[in-house]
């Protein structure tokens, strides 16, 4: 029996006000909203599978990338994912080739986001239609139909299609006990939750004592905002972790190069194993020098999450100018584009150090790294997964970690979306709510906050009451205070901030 249509295709503008907490702040993005263009595929399946897919955006702009999806839902709509898998890369060509669309691309930004989050949704279908977790179902392909999952123009002077098979077969040497290894162990990880840019020193503190206990033992610090602000915070968790644990900065393209440098030479007291994204991310130029230049400091340079697509990463690793990849799951062409940067990156022999920070992002960048380490680049060496510890609880099969590392996800579904879900991914948790107070809130004024709702309202957060948090799950409409509101607002950039539907 074949696979069947896709009759239908749904996507959603999901926002969780993770600003007001600071989560997610770093020296360029004080205030993200962890966001999500919500990708749902119907099909013609007896049991009505469905396939759901993500991009993961910081609020504003979301809407311009759910236009983008409805942009590309001719290409989808009406086709039988028979067609699709037996030509993925044809299919993949489809999307970000289209004559027109390519124009607002090509394969970069709302366009590119968009047909992430499509692709995502169609693997989703092919793990659950093969019953297997994403990354056992890779780990399982044959490599020849791997491989023509891949669209590999525009880099085959870096890696041909008759190396990645190669490369692969060579892969198939000690893959079951690595897979075996990773059962047992997991694939390490590192945590950014610690020290977001926003965050005072107490939470910080607090926040570092409390992953230390959990096993943490690799740190990421941002920075670039400011020096002196840098050095102390730098200097406070080195204290915290100790001199054996790992350190990581991360500026988030902040700086020109010299200043980089400069910068950088300025915390090398504090021995970070790498510096993330110290200048913009089409320099790739920019950050050969940069990397030159701290070598002699054992500093790496790391880059990836606002790389759009795999010629840039290629241009990357022909230059010499990174040391660590950081792949963004949901930006780059889903599997299929990741897949290229993870042989390229096996071909150059540079480690792949997965970015996930952001709303979905752990739940499906796992499947890939675990991947990676089977059946790519057969190494752990200077080698983590990022992990942030954010809104894991609106998933129906959220990221497990044990001993700070990703434990391989079992269920037979890619992990990361299920319908009910969805409607809690449209609908904050109490959690969120909390958030939503940022600091200094207290329980007068949430009493205080209590009124009925006036009709015309702009704003409101429907929540479970408050005052018997948990019990009572009766929704009472809100207004948002002033200052959140305008506070809101300000992150949301559109007036009827709803958060449900
Ligand atoms: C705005 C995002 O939270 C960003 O700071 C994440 C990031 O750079 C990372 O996780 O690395
Ligand atoms: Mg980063």
């Amino acid at each position: 029996m074949g696979r069947g249509r896709i009759t239908g295709l749904a996507v959603s503008d999901v926002r969780f006000p993770t600003s007001l907490a600071h989560h997610g702040s770093d020296a360029m993005h004080p205030d993200p909203d962890y966001s999500a263009a919500y990708v749902v595929l119907e099909t013609d399946a007896p049991d009505g599978l469905k396939g759901y897919g993500l991009t993961f955006t910081l609020g504003k702009g979301t809407e311009v990338v759910v236009c983008a999806v409805n942009a590309l839902a001719v290409h989808v709509v009406n086709k039988d994912l028979d067609e699709i898998i037996g030509d993925f890369r044809g299919f993949y060509r489809q999307l970000t080739s289209d004559g027109q669309l390519r124009w607002i691309g090509p394969e970069k930004g709302a366009v590119h986001l968009a047909t992430a989050a499509v692709l995502n949704a169609i693997w989703d279908l092919w793990a659950k239609q093969d019953r297997k977790p994403l990354w056992k179902l890779l780990v399982d392909m044959d490599p020849k139909q791997l491989l023509s999952c891949i669209d590999f123009r525009y880099i085959t002077d870096a890696l041909t299609e008759e190396e990645a098979y190669t490369m692969l077969q060579n892969g198939l040497v000690g893959k079951s006990e690595r897979e075996e290894q990773m059962l047992k162990y997991g694939y390490p990880a590192y945590t950014t939750s610690c020290a977001w840019l926003g965050y005072p020193d107490q939470q910080l503190k607090q926040l570092c004592s409390e992953a230390l206990k959990d096993g943490w033992t690799r740190f990421k610090v941002k920075v670039g905002a400011d020096l002196q602000d840098d050095i102390r915070r730098c200097k406070l968790v080195r204290e915290m972790i100790g001199p054996e644990n790992i350190m990581m900065l991360d500026a988030n393209q902040r700086w020109d190069v010299e200043e980089a440098i400069e910068w950088v030479n300025k915390l090398a007291e504090f021995r970070p194993l790498w510096i993330e994204e110290p200048t913009s991310p089409d320099d790739i130029l920019g950050h050969a020098t940069i990397s030159k230049a701290l070598a002699p400091l054992g500093i790496g340079v790391a880059t990836g999450e606002q790389c759009h697509n795999r010629v840039i990463f290629k241009q990357f690793l022909q230059a010499q100018a990174l040391n660590f990849v950081q792949v963004d799951s949901c930006r780059l062409g889903s599997v299929n584009e990741n897949l290229s940067v993870l042989l390229m990156a096996k071909k150059f022999q540079v480690p792949v150090c997965p970015h996930a920070g952001g709303v979905g992002l752990c739940e499906l960048v796992q499947h890939l790294i675990i991947f990676d380490y089977i059946s790519v680049s057969g190494s752990l060496q200077n080698r983590m997964c990022e992990y942030v510890d954010h809104l894991h609880e609106h998933f129906k099969y959220p990221v497990v970690i044990k001993n700070a590392s990703y434990m391989p996800p079992q269920n037979i579904f890619i992990q990361y979306h299920h319908e009910s879900c969805c409607q809690q991914l449209i609908r904050p948790s109490k959690r969120d709510f909390f958030n939503l107070k940022g600091p200094g809130w207290n329980p007068v004024r949430s009493a205080l906050c209590f009124t009925t709702l006036l009709s015309g309202w702009d704003y409101c957060v429907l929540l479970s009451s408050i005052l018997v948090p948990s019990i009572l799950d009766c929704a009472i409409c809100l207004p948002l205070p002033t200052e959140l509101k305008d506070k809101v607002s300000s992150s949301t950039g559109h007036r009827n901030l709803y958060i449900f539907q």
